[in-house]
């Protein structure tokens, strides 16, 4: 069946297009995002969910979505996505991080010369027929000090369009680095600095605990007397109501706001002053960033649903389409390795070391881990999957090692997982051959040739004669088909491990008589 995909948003009908050449079904609802109720009604049918911001994709919206592998934002912003309750769940959510940036760069250049020149207050004022030359004296850019709180993505554009416009750019950003800073020709300061000189201020920082309300009262009382602020980033960067008083007082003389607290804002601290300039959330609406966004996420979501590429996902490694069809049997091979120690762990897990050699250790190994966790913690939660995994591992607090070794030994791959439990440490290593298929090659360092089988029992042993006889008769009574067997010792008469593969599931008599055959040690049925 094709995935089915649902656009809960108003995207351009290029993201149509796509799923639908690329062979997804799709269903393009753009209010729907404003209902949730009815959203939540028919979410369980899709496999994906292309957004924008109007969509909020809550714990409660993921509840009721099954089937849901993706989240696609078609723009940068996710706070309308609650990541940790997708990943708990097992579904990536991926943005497009840089599709709208030069347009909500350009809106925010837009903003700061509509604040300097009171072109909206103007432009009402001249088509309502007054002639009010006097009233609007404006304020030159050229050699002003702009401030960019957040010289990322878009704060890096603004930057280089503020320096275009001859203005000194002056820039507080923690992760700036020296040399960037040097090469986008910016002065790196801190926050003091930043407010006490800059004479336009504009904010490009997602909204986190560290930046809300980074314009607090008492920030906006550190800046220069006459500055503009300009917030084309997150409502919530900025007090409201504090901006609302400095801007009464005449300690700020302009505002340019796109975004608020509150969305839709339909009333807000700003509205009604005459120096504030008001636009709805329209920072990325250009017809060539919503043409680039929509394209992307399309694109990367139906890459992810049908070939297993993941790209500019917030939850999980990425993994190129190109990479994706070789990768997919090592998924594949470390899934089962994990699902194999994940059954024979009973006591609880306290370390997994993954150790990659060969040719798999140049492959995408953080995804390959991924997969690992899934498989491991598989039998404790169904729900765990690839995406959810390394943080179900963190919030456990089992500490994960990946170890990669270039150089091949006997096979030219080779994937090992080792688990520490409170008790012990159990290994288990695999690879995949030509034929695609991936293999059990080595179990707490004895040597075996194994194929996974749907069904299986692992038996430890002493290798004694007539072990494999009694085994075969005991499953031949219970009517249990042997498929696979492989066999595995340290030394003859020392201990050895035997995986068989059956048809059918055997029953727990069967797992008894099996268990009290003379020198069997263990006996697990397995599920794959
Ligand atoms: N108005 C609109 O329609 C749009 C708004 N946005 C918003 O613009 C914001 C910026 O987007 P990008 O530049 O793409 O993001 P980005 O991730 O490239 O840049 C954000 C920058 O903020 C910096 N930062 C983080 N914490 C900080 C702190 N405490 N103080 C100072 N700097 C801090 C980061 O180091 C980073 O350089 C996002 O919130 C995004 O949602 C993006 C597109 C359209
Ligand atoms: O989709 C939109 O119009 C908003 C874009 C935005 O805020 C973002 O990309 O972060």
């Amino acid at each position: 069946m094709a995935p089915r995909v649902l656009i809960s948003d108003s995207l351009s009908p290029t993201a149509v297009q796509i799923f639908k050449d690329r062979g997804l079904e799709v269903d393009y609802q753009p209010n729907l995002g404003k209902d949730k109720d009815k959203l939540a009604e028919i979410i369980g049918n899709y496999d994906g969910l292309a957004i924008r911001s109007a969509t909020k994709v809550t714990a409660k919206l993921l509840e009721k979505a099954p089937r849901l592998k993706v989240v696609g934002r078609a723009g940068i912003g996710v706070d309308n996505v609650d990541i940790p309750a997708a990943t708990a769940r097992g579904v990536i959510v991926m943005n497009t991080p840089f599709g709208n940036s030069i347009t909500t760069a350009e809106h925010a250049v837009a903003l700061m010369f509509a604040t300097a020149r009171d072109i909206p207050a103007a432009d009402a004022s001249t088509q309502a027929g007054k002639w009010e030359k006097n009233r609007f004296m404006g304020v030159e850019i050229t050699g002003k000090t702009l401030g960019i709180i957040g010289c990322g993505n878009i704060g890096s554009i603004v930057a280089d369009r503020g320096i275009g416009l001859r203005m000194r750019v002056i820039a507080f950003d923690p992760f700036l680095t020296p040399e960037r800073a040097v090469e986008l020709g910016v002065e790196k300061v801190d926050l003091d600095e930043l407010l006490r000189r800059a004479d336009f201020i504009t904010l490009h920082t997602p909204l986190t605990d560290k930046t809300r309300n980074i314009l607090s009262a008492e920030n906006i009382a550190k800046t220069k007397k006459g500055v503009r602020i300009i917030n084309c980033a997150r409502g919530g960067l900025v007090d409201e109501a504090a901006l609302r008083a400095a801007l009464d007082s005449g300690h700020v003389a302009g505002a340019g706001f796109d975004v608020f607290v509150e969305e839709p804002a339909s009333a807000n601290p700003l509205f009604g002053h005459p120096n504030v300039v008001c636009t709805p959330h329209l920072g990325a609406s250009t017809t060539e960033a919503q043409e680039n966004v929509a394209l992307q996420v399309a694109e990367q979501m139906s890459d992810y649903l049908t070939k297993g590429a993941v790209q500019n996902a917030l939850n999980m490694p990425s993994i190129s389409a190109e990479e994706a069809p070789k990768l997919t049997p090592f998924v594949k091979l470390a899934e089962l390795l994990g699902s194999f120690a994940g059954q024979l762990t009973e006591t609880g897990l306290v370390g997994v070391r993954l150790e990659y050699e060969g040719e798999v250790a140049k492959m995408n190994t953080r995804a390959l881990t991924a997969a690992a966790l899934a498989g491991l913690m598989k039998p404790l939660m169904d729900s765990v999957n690839m995406v959810s995994a390394p943080a179900v591992a963190k919030d456990r607090g089992i500490a994960i090692e990946e170890v990669r070794r270039d150089d091949q030994r006997t096979f030219d791959s080779l994937l090992r997982l080792t688990i520490k439990t409170e008790r012990q440490e159990r290994a288990v290593a695999g690879t995949v051959f030509s034929d695609g298929k991936p293999r059990i090659v080595e179990i707490k360092g004895i040597q075996m040739d194994a194929e996974f089988q749907p069904s299986m029992l692992y038996v430890t042993n002493k290798d004694k004669p007539g072990f494999i006889g009694n085994l075969g008769t005991v499953l031949g009574k219970a009517e249990i088909n042997i498929a696979t067997f492989a066999v595995g010792r340290t030394a003859p008469g020392e201990d050895a491990i035997a995986l068989i593969g059956v048809d059918g599931v055997p029953g727990d008599d069967v797992i008894a008589a099996v268990g009290k055959l003379p020198n069997v040690l263990q006996v697990k049925p397995l599920r794959f």
